[in-house]
This record gives structure tokens, C-alpha cells and sequence, in this order.
């Protein structure tokens, strides 16, 4: 076993430990209890066997060793019965465990360059199925382990005294069957790994199938079949993949169990045979033959066992790889100066190592206290700008600077409870009205208060109170509130209001970035908007991306993004004077206004 998987088998082996180590231990206690029973009621049988064929037997012992026979395998069953649900709490208590160590890790993570890497969510995907899977099948095959140990330990004796070569050859078909499954679990772990982008891609299309944002274009298009066809084949894939190693390695197993039973077959040849010579009694047979039995049942189970722990183990390594991942930024621990101006200089990044420049020496100042607009083409960079500022993920090359700080020395925390965001691609969150508002500054989630506030400088107020529940009402076509009523959604254009009232929730933040705020509002809205932000973000630095030229033409200073680099920057009236890019874009905008009757 290499280092790693040692690791990863003591770690699983542990944490039923960990997570109910009462529950864990008198599991375990009673497993050994059961592991011993067996054996006790074959001795007994033995022993009223011999007691009945004796030629003089009592009828006082025979009914004792009958009703002590009948107590032991009553009891065997009993305590298994008792691991069982012991086992269930275990279980339980491990799921909690796991789930909450995960789930924790994937939280903390500070950036996006691993909840964007597919191999992380593979990961992810394998670790909580082995996670789930491993610490029970461990601890089972832990258990299993003790039981058969103490199993042959009072067989064992049996055997070397009916017929010791008999001891040896089980021993030898028990390590061909054991080194046969361990190459098969091999297979079966190497299958998954191997596989789990495919199933990942299977659990894609069936979310898809049922994601209410999703079912317009699913209908009207048509993808019904096509997404449904996908999945379906995505599962066949899987299963062709793990029913070929599961045949595999049923051939194998069964080809195994042959053996044992020529094994055993020779073994009662021989001491039948030496029952009719009179070299060992009957109740030798008896004994014989249930310790042979036991043996291999026990073994049996054991050798199963014993690979779907192989298999777990090398699954659970993932966990740990998922709980060992470390940041993908590293930390700092700085705490920026309050109003102070931003700087970008010379930043080039790019998202994948061998991608395309995205930023490229982008010099910028966006002075503190100042309303900067971003304009630029699709795709030119100023999303990119905007996560660079939170620090969603450091330049590749120079520095961005907040009061003469690099971004990468401050405390991360510190630095976004700064920034109040509402980006492009903002969530609608399965919550009621006032959470989705009240998450925007978490520590306020339940300042009712401090959300209509928010809300009526976002004009969402009288949106939110329409609703048939209020501010308790959940925003969701898809879930209940707690009193089973259903949900209800907002228009495209409400639903940024509400995105922009959790934005408003931070009124402590130095920097207000509204990343095309009011694409999906009305006229009368955007208007609105702009006024509420210029009374609202009064003194506080604000950045504000939109493809309408008219919401930006107020602003201090305009800057033209064109392919990652600054073009140009300026008021408005002296980068149309300059005739540039921006003068183009706004030109042709406006020129699609230009109506004779309007004047
Ligand atoms: N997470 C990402 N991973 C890889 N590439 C990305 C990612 N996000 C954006 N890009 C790429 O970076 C480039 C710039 O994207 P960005 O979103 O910054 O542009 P934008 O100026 O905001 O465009 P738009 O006006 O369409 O919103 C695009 O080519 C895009 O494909």
C-alpha cells in the first residue's frame, strides 16, 4: 500500500471515530460479540452430537446443550441486528461530518480559479461520493475484519484437530481470492475516476431537464429530446464501463469460489473416511464440517469487503485532496486606507495560462470619490476589470493599488466588504424578497428596516410590498415559504432593482461598481437609477459599465476599453471633441434616435 493510500485508509477507518465515538466503539465491541457466537453454537452442537451418540446420553445435558445452542444463535443474530442500527447512527453522524468539511472548503475558497477548473469539480464529485461511501465500507470491512478474526481463531483450533492440512488449504484459496478482488476493486476505482466527467456531464443534462430558467428555450427550441438523449447516453456510457469490470471480476470470484469448493470437498472426503475407519467420531464430521463453513463464509465476506474498501480508499484520497486544496490566492492582511484612489498599473492578465491576453498594461487611476464610466465593445475587458478589482484573481503582471496598497496585501475580507457590487450576470436567489435584499450586508439580514431602505433608494419598494406576502414573500417559481405557499418571480428588469437594493445594503462601501445596472429597465427606470445612485453613492467612488452612452455621459471621467487596453479617457464633451472610439460608439448610438418628429 503506498503512503497515500495508507493515509487515505486511516483516515476513513477514523472518522466514524471522530464524527460518534460512543456509537463507533459499542459497534464495534458487539461485532466482536457476533464475530464469536458461531463458533460457540458449533461447539455446542458438537458437544450434544457426541453427548446424543455416546451410548449413554443424558437427557438433562442434551436438553441443556440443545436450549444453550439455540441461545447462542439467537444471540449471534440479536447483537448483528444491534451493530446494524449502531452502524445507521454512525453512518448518519459521518454524512454530517463529510459534508460539512467539504462544503466548508469549497466555501473558504477565496478566488474563482478552482470553482472554474473542471478537474477541481471532478474532484469535487468523486470526493463526495467516496466520502459518503468510504467511512461506512472501511469501517465494515474493519469490523468484518475482527469478526472473522475472532471467527477462525475458534475455528481454527477445530480444524488442526479434525485435519490439519485443511487449515493450509483454505489459507491458500483465501490469498488467491484476496489478491483477485484487490485487482478488481484496482479496476473499479480506476473505472470512476476515469469516467466522472461523463457522469458530471449526465447530472448537467438532467439538471438541465428541470431548471425552470432553462424550460423557455428548452420548449421553444426544442431540446427536449436532444437533452434527454444526451443524459441517457452519458449514463449508458458509465454503466457499460462499470458493468465490464463488474463482470470481469464476477468470473474471476465465481471461478474462485469453484475452488473453495473442491477444497472443501476434498476435506470431507477425508474425514468421512476416517469417520468409517473410526478414526474421528461423528460429531468430529459435524465439527468439521461447520468450521469449514464458517471459515468460509466468513472469509467470503471478508474478501468482499475487503475491495470495496480498497475501492473506497483510493476514492477517499480525493476528499482529502478536496479538504488539502489550498488557496487560490494567497492571503493578506493589510487593512486599506479609507478614501483613497485606485490604481491600476501596467496590469496584463489573462485566464488561462496558455489564453489570450485579456488586460494588457492597462494604466488607470480612478481617483476616490469619482464617478468613472466604462465603455467598451463585447468582450473588451471591463468584467474582467471589474472581478480584478475585487480580486476574484490576481494580474499575471503589474499592480492594482488602493491608497497606495497593493490589492494583494490587504485582508481579503476587508477589501470586498469595501465593494458593493451589482455585476452583469447577477443571482437570483430562491429566497424570499427580503433575504435576496438583506444578503447584500449578511450581518443585517434580519435589519427589516435598513432593508426597505435599501429597497426604496433601489425603487423596489413598491414592487416588493405588492407582492402577495410582502417582503416575506419567496422569490421562486420553483420552492414554498415555510407556510407552503408558493413562490412568486419578478420581471427581468424587477429582478435587477432588487440586485441593486443588495448593493445598496453596503452603505459603507468606498466603491459602488454597477456593471451594466439598467440594461433590463425601462426608460423611466434607468433614469430613475441614475438619480437614485448620484444621491445615494454621493462622496463614494463608483464605477458603472453599460453599453447606453447617455447613462455615462454625466460621469467624471470616461475611459474606452479596446481589447484589453485603455484607448482613450476623459469628460465626455473632450473625448467627443477627440473623435475617437468613443465618439463612434456614441454616435452611432445616438444615431439610431434620430427621428425628424422627435425633437
Ligand atoms: N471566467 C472566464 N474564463 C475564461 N475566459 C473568460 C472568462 N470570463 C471572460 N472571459 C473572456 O475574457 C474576455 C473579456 O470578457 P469580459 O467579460 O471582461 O468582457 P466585457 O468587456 O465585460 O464584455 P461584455 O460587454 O460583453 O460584457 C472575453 O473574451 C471572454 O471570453
Amino acid at each position: 500500500m503506498t503512503r497515500s493510500a495508507s493515509r487515505a485508509g486511516v483516515a476513513a477507518l477514523a472518522l466514524p471515530f471522530r464524527s460518534a465515538p460512543v456509537s463507533a466503539t459499542i459497534a464495534l465491541a458487539l461485532t466482536v460479540f457476533a464475530g464469536a457466537a458461531p463458533a460457540t453454537g458449533a461447539w455446542l452442537t458438537m458437544l450434544l452430537v457426541n453427548e446424543l451418540t455416546s451410548g449413554a446420553p443424558s437427557t438433562g445435558r442434551a436438553v441443556f446443550l440443545a436450549i444453550a445452542s439455540a441461545v447462542a444463535g439467537g444471540l449471534a443474530i440479536a447483537l448483528l441486528y444491534l451493530a446494524g442500527y449502531l452502524g445507521e447512527v454512525v453512518q448518519q453522524r459521518v454524512t454530517l461530518t463529510v459534508e460539512s468539511r467539504l462544503f466548508q472548503r469549497v466555501a473558504a475558497l477565496p478566488g474563482l480559479r478552482h470553482i472554474e477548473d473542471p478537474a477541481f469539480h471532478d474532484r469535487l464529485r468523486l470526493a463526495e461520493q467516496a466520502a459518503q461511501e468510504a467511512p461506512g465500507t472501511v469501517s465494515q470491512f474493519a469490523q468484518e475484519l475482527v469478526r472473522s478474526v475472532v471467527l477462525l481463531t475458534s475455528f481454527a483450533g477445530a480444524l488442526l484437530v479434525v485435519w490439519p492440512p485443511m487449515s493450509l488449504l483454505l489459507l491458500a484459496s483465501v490469498l488467491t481470492a484476496v489478491l483477485a478482488r484487490l485487482a478488481t476493486a484496482r479496476r473499479e476505482a480506476a473505472t470512476e475516476e476515469a469516467w466522472v466527467a461523463t457522469d458530471r456531464r449526465r447530472l448537467f443534462y438532467r439538471a438541465l431537464l428541470t431548471d425552470v430558467r432553462a424550460a423557455k428555450e428548452i420548449r421553444l427550441f426544442g431540446l427536449g429530446t436532444l437533452l434527454h438523449t444526451r443524459m441517457i447516453d452519458s449514463l449508458a456510457t458509465v454503466s457499460h464501463a462499470r458493468l465490464s469490470v463488474a463482470r470481469r471480476g464476477a468470473l474471476v470470484q465465481s471461478g474462485l469460489a469453484l475452488l473453495g469448493a473442491a477444497v472443501t470437498g476434498v476435506g470431507t472426503v477425508v474425514v468421512a473416511t476416517n469417520v468409517v475407519t473410526g478414526g474421528s467420531s461423528v460429531g468430529d464430521l459435524v465439527l468439521f464440517l461447520g468450521a469449514v463453513g464458517g471459515v468460509q463464509n466468513g472469509l467470503t465476506a471478508v474478501v468482499l469487503q475487503l475491495g470495496e474498501a480498497s475501492r473506497a480508499v483510493r476514492l477517499f484520497g480525493h476528499y482529502l485532496d478536496v479538504l488539502d486544496t489550498g488557496d487560490d490566492l494567497p492571503p493578506g492582511t493589510g487593512t486599506p486606507a479609507p478614501s483613497a484612489a485606485i490604481e491600476l498599473r501596467d496590469v496584463w492578465f489573462r485566464y488561462g495560462e496558455d489564453g489570450p491576453w485579456v488586460l494588457q498594461g492597462v494604466n488607470l487611476t480612478i481617483p476616490a470619490g469619482a464617478a468613472v464610466g466604462l465603455v467598451g465593445v463585447n468582450g473588451a475587458g471591463k468584467s474582467t476589470l471589474v472581478k480584478l478589482l475585487c480580486r476574484f484573481y490576481d494580474p499575471q503582471r503589474g499592480t492594482i493599488t488602493w491608497g497606495g496598497v497593493d490589492l494583494r496585501e490587504l485582508d481579503l475580507a476587508a477589501l470586498r466588504a469595501r465593494i458593493g457590487v451589482v455585476f452583469q450576470e447577477f443571482m437570483t436567489y430562491d429566497l424570499t424578497a427580503a433575504e435576496n435584499i438583506g444578503i447584500g450586508q449578511v450581518q443585517q439580514l434580519d435589519d427589516r428596516s435598513r432593508i426597505v431602505a435599501a429597497a426604496r433608494a433601489a425603487r423596489a419598494d413598491d414592487t416588493v410590498a405588492a407582492l402577495p406576502n410582502g417582503y416575506d414573500t419567496v422569490l421562486s417559481r420553483t420552492h414554498t415559504d415555510d407556510g407552503e405557499r408558493a413562490g412568486v418571480t419578478l420581471s427581468g428588469g424587477q429582478w435587477q432593482r432588487v440586485a441593486l437594493a443588495r448593493c445598496l445594503m453596503r452603505t459603507d462601501a468606498e466603491l459602488m461598481v454597477l456593471d451594466e445596472p439598467t440594461s433590463g429597465l425601462d426608460a423611466e427606470g434607468e433614469h430613475r437609477v441614475h438619480s437614485t445612485l448620484l444621491r445615494h453613492a454621493q462622496g463614494r467612488t463608483r464605477l458603472l459599465i453599460s453599453h447606453r452612452m447617455s447613462a455615462l455621459r454625466g460621469a467624471d471621467l470616461i475611459v474606452t476599453l479596446v481589447d484589453g487596453r485603455i484607448a482613450e479617457q476623459g469628460s465626455h464633451d473632450e473625448l467627443m471633441d477627440a473623435g475617437g472610439e468613443y465618439a463612434r460608439l456614441f454616435r452611432l448610438q445616438a444615431g439610431g434616435y434620430q427621428d425628424a418628429r422627435v425633437r
